[in-house]
């Protein structure tokens, strides 16, 4: 009997749907009425590849009232109806997911929760924070909201705040850690064959490490970095509570602000950033009050639904 029996056949019976954007994998499920308990085990049985359904995360679709952290933000955002309740493969709970806010609103969309066509804008709840999403003709843009350092006074002049070994990192690196609502340390490296080299079996070491852990994201440029006014990276990342995965909408988000913040590009508002799954668009927003917004655009695919048993 495999290690994760009970906690699936505890959901015997629940349908749910597998989708990704830009490969970053993840297992649905809607709970319109808020009665589907997620523990930590059901998530790892469920996210498992070789003993469930396999993902790097599962996110369930709850209305916000069902959720304290949902009707908090109800308060303030009534048109927030749906809370996008996202847990890392490891049964971790993360405070964002830039990828699975796609393709948790394509899930909604598909399931006919809600109707949103090609221009139209859809709020929904996260534990960080309301986000707006513009579905487009091929995919989903987010307002992510503003960036910000994670320790503002160790990353003075935007250089770093910490150092990160690796596996297949010839030497350690210093590094700048971002939030994006949830923690990013970005690793500049020197080529694309830097990156090719690295080891990301293994999690990355980061000294000190934002409180919580941290998503770890190495990144090279293209040469030139800024074509046509845009710029361009290429980036592998080590998920907190996964590991390696194939994308990171967050991940790109944080990467092409401390790159941007490296080489002086605040000029520079739109990166594309391509991670082993495919491409992300990222833009920045200067917003009247003052802040950044970062907004995350890419594709969303559903690709089998199911039912446990
Ligand atoms: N893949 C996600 C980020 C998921 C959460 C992350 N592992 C964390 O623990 O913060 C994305 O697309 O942003």
């Amino acid at each position: 009997m495999s290690k994760h029996r009970a906690a699936l056949d505890a959901l015997s019976g629940l349908t749910f749907a597998k989708g990704h954007g830009t490969g970053n994998d993840f297992v649905l499920i809607a709970d319109p009425d808020g009665t589907v308990a997620l523990e930590a085990e059901k998530v790892a049985a469920l996210a498992d590849r070789h003993h469930g359904i396999g993902g790097d995360g599962v996110i369930r679709a709850v209305p916000s009232k069902h959720l304290a952290e949902g009707q908090a933000l109800l308060a303030e955002h009534p048109d927030a109806e749906w809370f996008m309740d996202y847990r890392n493969a490891d049964g971790s709970v993360s405070e964002m997911c830039g990828n699975g806010v796609r393709v948790f609103v394509h899930f909604l969309v598909s399931e006919q929760l809600v109707p949103l066509e090609p221009g139209q804008t859809l709020a929904i709840g996260t534990r960080a924070g309301v986000k707006h999403v513009t579905r487009l003709d091929h995919g989903y843009a987010i307002d992510m909201g503003p960036w910000s350092y994670i320790d503002p006074e160790l990353a003075q002049e935007a250089a770093s705040d910490s150092v990160v070994e690796a596996a297949g990192l010839q030497d350690p690196r210093p590094a700048l850690s971002i939030s994006m609502g949830n923690p990013h340390t970005v690793v500049p490296v020197q080529s694309f064959e830097d990156l090719a080299e690295l080891d990301l079996t293994r999690a990355p070491h980061v000294e000190p490490a934002p409180e919580g852990g941290t998503n770890v994201e190495f990144v090279a440029a293209f040469e030139p970095m800024i074509r046509d006014g845009v710029g361009r990276v290429k980036m592998r990342v080590h998920e907190r509570g996964v590991g390696e995965t194939r994308s990171c909408g967050t991940g790109a988000c944080a990467a092409a602000t401390a790159m941007r913040a490296w080489a002086g590009t605040e000029g520079c508002d739109s990166w594309l950033v391509e991670v082993p799954g495919g491409l992300l668009a990222v833009d920045f927003l200067a917003h009247a009050d003052g802040t950044e917004h970062v907004v995350l655009a890419g594709p969303a695919e559903l690709v089998f639904r199911g039912t446990l048993g």
